[in-house]
């Protein structure tokens, strides 16, 4: 039988297409991407890796695997600690202050793809929750592969694509996909099909997560 990773990766196909083929990751990598759309992504990203790091922390707790549980608590910790040090740094080299930080209300789409993510452990369970997280780590890799040939000229949308094509967080990708895996053969077929309802809405979130920066989004 086929992954179940495979069947959501081959579901969300043209929702990925659409973000691979987004003005904003197309922008991204010519360089002409507005400073100020960048800016807002980062603000808004600022909510959603919160949030990320703190759903590992809850999953983690609710699951059996030790293994999985320790990858699960080291992913809140090294977002904490790596991938947070590389957006202080994108805050200060785009002179975003706290103040304007303080003065960032979520906008919508960051607040129903993380709403979502709460949803699906809250209310379903940790092997669905833990799906709708993957898209996250899996969609990047793939944007950071697919840009890292021909780069960008600007220095930190060149650091950014660089931060999800790195040998590090390839292998966390890596790690998370065979997790869904195996959450996905100890399922049964009704919980695998919602594991898999679960990344395709991520996948949604995911793209719209690029047009909500775009068209700097508001309530
Ligand atoms: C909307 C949105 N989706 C995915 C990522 C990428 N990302 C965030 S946390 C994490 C896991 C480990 O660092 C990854 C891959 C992002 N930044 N923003």
């Amino acid at each position: 039988m086929a992954k179940i990773t495979e069947t959501m990766r081959k579901q969300s196909q043209p929702l990925w297409e659409s973000s691979f083929n987004h003005p904003f990751i197309k922008q991204l990598s010519a360089g002409s991407l507005p400073q100020q759309t960048f800016r807002y992504y980062l603000k808004q990203d600022r909510y959603y890796l919160q949030n990320f790091a703190d759903l590992h922390g809850k999953i983690a707790d609710q699951m059996d695997d030790p293994d999985i549980k320790r990858f699960l608590y080291d992913g809140a910790k090294g977002f904490n600690d790596s991938e947070k040090e590389v957006r202080i740094e994108f805050f200060k080299e785009l002179n975003i202050t706290q103040q304007e930080i303080d003065q960032t209300e979520i906008a919508p789409n960051a607040y129903s793809y993380v709403t979502h993510m709460y949803h699906e452990l809250n209310e379903g369970t940790p092997a669905r929750a833990a799906a709708a997280l993957l898209p996250c780590y899996w969609l990047y890799n793939e944007i950071g592969k697919r840009l890292i040939e021909a780069g960008s000229p600007i220095k930190v949308y060149q650091q950014f694509i660089e931060t999800y094509d790195s040998k590090a967080f390839t292998n966390a990708t890596a790690r998370m996909i065979e997790i869904v895996d195996k959450l996905g053969e100890e399922a049964d077929a009704q919980e695998q099909e919602k594991m898999q309802t679960a990344f395709l809405r991520s996948s949604f979130f995911e793209l719209h997560f690029w047009e909500m920066a775009y068209r700097h989004e508001m309530w």
